[in-house]
C-alpha cells in the first residue's frame, strides 16, 4: 500500500495509498519499508519524496488497528529508517499530516506543505501520545513551549503557522508534489547530518522546572482525571532532560500504559461514534444514504433572545443569508448590537472579515417569505409556538422547512399547525448556540426523511455534531438530565450537601458538579419548566405528601430557592453564595445548610451519611437507566448517539466516553444490581426500576457496547 516510481530522472517518489486518509496500517508501514529500500538502492535516485495519494499526506496511525493484534514493522522503526537514509528525504504535505503522519514527516530531512494543509499531533484526543518519536522530535525542532502546546491540546495548525513555528521548511500554493520534487533536486548530495532532528539538542528554557510544573497544573485543570495529557507533558519533559534514545524509551513506556487504558478505549470509541452519528437512521427506515437534503440558501430565525442570537451568529458565520425576526423593539435593537459584537469578536479571533452583511433584521414576520428554512426560537410556551407555526405556514413559500429550537415541547403538535407537517423538524441547539457543538435534530412521526437530512446537513455546515433523535418529552439529552437533577435533589433531602454532591461529580470528571452548574445556568429556567408541567407550585403542607406530585416522589427544594429569589450566580445566591450578583466564585452558604436542616425537620426527614459512591450511582445510574429506555423506544438509534449527545452537549467527561459507554465499562450486571438495590430503597421513584432492555442485555451475557444494537433489534419474545 505504498507505490514507488522515479520522477524527473533522479527523484524517487513514494506514495502512501490507503484511502480515505492514508492511515499507517501494517500494509502501509510494510510498503514504506520496501519502497524505501528500492529508492535507496536505485543508483539513479539522488533524493526521495514521500507523499500521499488523493491530495492527503497522512491521517496518522490506523486507529482501527489499535484494538487488534498489531503486526507489521513498528512505526518508530519505519521512521528511524527514513531519518537514517543516506539520500535526502522530503515530505510533500497536502491535506493533512496528523499524528503518526506528522511524525513520519518529522523523520524526513525536509518538509514542504501546501498552504491549505493542516498539521498536528492529536493523539491526546484519542487518549494516547505521539509515540512514534513525536514527543522527542517536535520539542527538538520547535522548542519545548510550542511543542507542549501542540502535543497537550492536539490542535491542528495550518501551513502558515507550521512555517512560522519551524515545523515545515517551505509552503507552496502550487502543486505540492512538484514543489517537493524541485526541493528534493536542489538538496541532492548535500550533507544530511544537520537535518536529522533526533540528533538536535533540545533547547532548555532556563525556568524548565517551573514551566513543566505550570503545564502539569494546566492540563490537570483542563481535563480533570484525564491521564493522556499528563503523560504528554511527562514525555516532553523526557525530551528536554534526557538524551534522544532514553527519551524514546520513556515515550514508549508512557504509551504502553495509555495504550491499554480504559480512557484510550473511551476516547477512541468517541472518535468513531462522532462519525457514526452522521450516518443516521430512524425506526421507520429513513436513512442518511437514501435521503437527500434540500438546498438551503436563506434561513430565517424567529425570536432573538439568548438562543436566537447565537443561532443567527452561527448561521452567518457559515456564510448563509439570515433574516432575523423579533417582535419586541427593544429586544430587536439589543439583538442587532449583540449579534454584531459576537460576529466581530469571532472574526477577529479567526483572522477573517465579519459577516455582518449576511443578516437582515425585521420586526415583521412577513420578511421571511422567501426563506428556505426557518428556525423558531421564541419563548418555551406551547400556545405561543403554535401561533407562530400557524403564521409560518401562512407566510412561507411552499416547501420551506420549519424548525423549532424547543428544548422539550412536542414537535408533532407544532407540525399539526401547518399544512405540511412533513417539513417540520426540531433543531435543538445548546446555549451559547454559536459555541456549543451539539445539535439534536428531532424528527416527529410525520417528519419527512428529506427534512431530517436537511437539518442534519445544515448542522454539519454550521460545524455542529448533529444527532437525529425521536420526539419525546425532553428528547434525549434533557430527558436523561431531568433524572440526574432529581436524584441530586433527593440526595440533599436525605442528608447530602451541594458541596458533597458536586465534589463527587467533579472527582468523577465533570468540570462542574450539578449544583454549581445549576447556579451558572440559572435556577429559574428549570422552575419555569416545572411550572409548565404543573409541578413547581408551592405546597404549604409538610410531611411526605408534600413531596409527592403526580403520584411520584418530588423534591420542591429548587422551587423553594426560587421563591426566595435565589436564582444562582445572576442573583448572587443559589445553592452557593457569590460575592455579588453575577459573581463567579462559589462559596459554601451557611443559610443554605440551615435551610436544608429546617426543611428536613419540617418533612420528618432524618439526615444520614451519604458517600461519593452513592452520589455517583444514584445520579448516573438513574440517567443511564433512562438511556436504556430511550434505546428501547427507538428514540436514539444506538448508544453512540446518546454518548455523543452527552459529551458534546452536557460536558460529560470525554475520557469516560459517555453515560452508556460508562455503563459498559462498569459492567451491565453491576448497574442492574445497584438499580435494583436503589429501587427497593426508594419504591416511590418508579424510574429506578431497571429498564427491560438492560435486563435483556444482562440476560444475553452483557455483550460489549458495539453489539447492543443486535439485542435492541431482537423482538422481546425471542428471549
Ligand atoms: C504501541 C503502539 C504504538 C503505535 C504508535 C503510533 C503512534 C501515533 O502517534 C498514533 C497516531 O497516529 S493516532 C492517530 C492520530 N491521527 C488522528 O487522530 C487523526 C484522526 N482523523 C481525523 O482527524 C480526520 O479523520 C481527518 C482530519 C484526517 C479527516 O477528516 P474528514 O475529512 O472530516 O473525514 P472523517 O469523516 O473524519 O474520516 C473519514 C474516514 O476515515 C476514517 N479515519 C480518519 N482517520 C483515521 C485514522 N487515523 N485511522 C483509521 N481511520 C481513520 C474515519 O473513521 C472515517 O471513516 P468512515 O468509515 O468513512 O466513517
Ligand atoms: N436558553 C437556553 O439555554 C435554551 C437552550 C436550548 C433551547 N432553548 C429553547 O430556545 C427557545 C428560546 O429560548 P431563549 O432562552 O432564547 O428565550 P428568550 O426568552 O431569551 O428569547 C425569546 C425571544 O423570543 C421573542 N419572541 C416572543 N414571541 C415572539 C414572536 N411571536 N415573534 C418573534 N419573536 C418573539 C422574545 O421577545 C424573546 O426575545 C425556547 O424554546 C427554549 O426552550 C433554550
Amino acid at each position: 500500500m505504498a507505490q514507488y516510481s522515479r520522477v524527473s530522472g533522479t527523484v524517487g517518489l513514494i506514495t502512501l495509498q490507503n484511502p480515505p486518509v492514508n492511515a499507517l496500517c501494517a500494509a502501509v508501514r510494510q510498503g514504506i519499508v520496501e519502497m524505501l529500500k528500492k529508492a535507496l538502492s536505485d543508483s539513479k535516485v539522488k533524493s526521495v519524496v514521500i507523499c500521499g495519494q488523493n491530495g492527503i499526506f497522512c491521517g496518522g496511525a490506523d486507529i482501527k488497528e489499535f484494538g487488534m493484534n498489531m503486526s507489521g514493522p513498528p512505526l518508530v522503526q519505519v521512521i528511524h529508517a527514513i531519518e537514517d537514509a543516506n539520500k535526502p528525504m522530503v515530505a510533500a504535505i497536502e491535506g493533512v499530516a496528523l499524528g503518526g503522519g506528522l511524525e513520519l514527516a518529522l523523520g524526513c530531512h525536509y518538509r514542504i506543505a501546501h498552504s491549505k494543509a493542516r498539521l498536528g499531533l492529536p493523539e491526546v484526543i484519542l487518549g494516547l501520545l505521539p509515540a512514534a518519536g513525536g514527543t522527542q522530535r517536535l520539542p527538538r525542532l520547535i522548542g519545548v513551549p510550542a511543542a507542549l502546546d501542540l502535543i497537550t491540546t492536539g490542535r491542528h495548525v495550518i501551513a502558515a503557522e507550521a512555517l512560522q513555528l519551524g515545523i515545515v521548511d517551505q509552503v507552496t500554493d502550487h502543486k505540492t508534489v512538484d514543489a517537493a520534487v524541485k526541493l528534493a533536486q536542489s538538496v541532492a548530495g548535500k550533507p544530511l547530518d544537520a537535518r536529522r532532528i533526533s540528533t538536535y539538542p533540545c533547547a532548555r528554557p532556563s525556568d524548565l522546572d517551573a514551566l513543566f510544573e505550570g503545564e502539569m497544573q494546566k492540563v490537570r485543570q483542563r481535563a480533570r482525571g484525564a491521564i493522556a495529557p499528563v503523560a504528554c507533558v511527562q514525555a516532553v519533559q523526557a525530551a528536554a532532560t534526557l538524551p534522544y534514545t532514553q527519551g524514546i524509551e520513556r515515550e514508549k513506556e508512557l504509551m504502553v500504559t495509555l495504550f491499554t487504558s480504559g480512557q484510550a478505549r473511551a476516547l477512541q470509541y468517541l472518535f468513531f461514534s462522532q462519525r457514526a452519528v452522521s450516518k443516521w437512521s430512524t425506526p421507520s427506515g429513513a436513512r442518511w444514504d437514501t435521503s437527500k437534503p434540500g438546498p438551503i440558501h436563506k434561513v430565517a430565525v424567529i425570536g432573538l433572545g439568548t438562543m436566537g442570537r447565537g443561532i443567527t451568529v452561527a448561521l452567518a458565520q457559515t456564510g448563509l443569508s439570515v433574516v432575523a425576526v423579533e417582535t419586541q423593539e427593544k429586544q430587536l435593537m439589543g439583538a442587532k448590537k449583540a449579534v454584531s459584537n459576537m460576529l466581530e469578536q469571532g472574526a477577529k479571533r479567526r483572522g477573517v472579515a465579519p459577516t455582518l452583511d449576511k443578516i437582515s433584521y425585521s420586526p415583521n414576520i412577513q420578511a421571511i417569505a422567501d426563506a428556505d428554512l426557518v428556525i423558531e426560537a421564541v419563548f418555551e410556551d406551547m400556545a405561543l409556538k403554535k401561533q407562530v407555526f400557524q403564521q409560518l405556514a401562512a407566510v412561507c413559500k411552499p416547501g420551506t422547512f420549519l424548525c423549532t429550537n424547543t428544548s422539550s415541547l412536542d414537535v408533532d403538535q407544532l407540525a399539526s399547525q401547518t399544512r405540511s407537517p412533513e417539513l417540520v423538524v426540531g433543531m435543538h441547539f445548546f446555549a451559547p448556540a454559536h459555541v456549543m457543538k451539539l445539535l439534536e435534530v428531532v424528527y416527529g412521526p410525520r417528519t419527512s426523511p428529506q427534512a431530517v437530512a436537511t437539518a442534519m446537513e445544515l448542522g454539519k455546515k454550521m460545524g455542529k455534531v448533529s444527532v437525529a433523535v425521536g420526539n419525546c418529552q425532553g428528547f434525549v439529552g434533557n430527558r436523561m438530565l431531568k433524572l440526574y437533577l432529581e436524584q441530586a435533589f433527593f440526595l440533599l433531602e436525605e442528608g447530602a450537601t451541594p458541596e458533597l454532591v458536586d465534589r463527587a461529580l467533579e472527582e468523577f470528571g465533570f468540570a462542574m458538579g450539578v449544583f454549581r452548574m445549576s447556579d451558572l445556568s440559572g435556577l429559574d429556567v428549570g422552575w419555569k419548566v416545572r411550572k409548565g408541567l404543573m409541578l413547581g407550585e408551592t405546597d404549604v403542607s409538610s410531611g411526605q405528601s408534600a413531596r409527592i406530585r403526580q403520584g411520584c416522589r418530588y423534591s420542591p427544594l429548587g422551587d423553594l430557592l426560587c421563591e426566595q429569589g435565589r436564582f444562582g450566580q445572576k442573583t448572587g445566591q443559589g445553592w452557593y453564595q457569590y460575592d455579588k450578583p453575577g459573581g463567579r466564585v462559589a462559596s459554601s452558604d451557611p443559610w443554605l445548610h440551615s435551610f436544608l436542616e429546617s426543611y428536613r425537620a419540617k418533612h420528618g426527614l432524618v439526615a444520614r451519611h451519604i458517600d461519593h459512591q452513592e452520589v455517583l450511582e444514584r445520579c448516573l445510574y438513574a440517567m443511564i437507566n433512562e438511556g436504556f429506555r430511550i434505546l428501547e423506544e427507538g428514540i436514539a438509534a444506538g448508544p453512540e448517539d446518546i454518548d455523543v449527545i452527552y459529551v458534546f452537549g452536557y460536558s460529560w467527561p470525554r475520557h469516560r466516553g459517555g453515560p452508556m459507554f460508562y455503563a459498559d465499562m462498569v459492567g451491565l450486571a453491576k448497574v442492574l444490581e445497584r438499580l435494583e438495590h436503589y429501587q427497593q430503597a426508594h419504591p416511590d421513584v418508579p424510574y429506578l426500576q431497571p429498564c427491560s432492555l438492560l435486563r435483556r442485555l444482562v440476560a444475553s451475557g452483557s455483550p460489549p457496547i458495539q453489539r447492543w444494537r443486535e439485542v435492541i433489534k431482537k423482538p422481546h419474545s425471542q428471549l
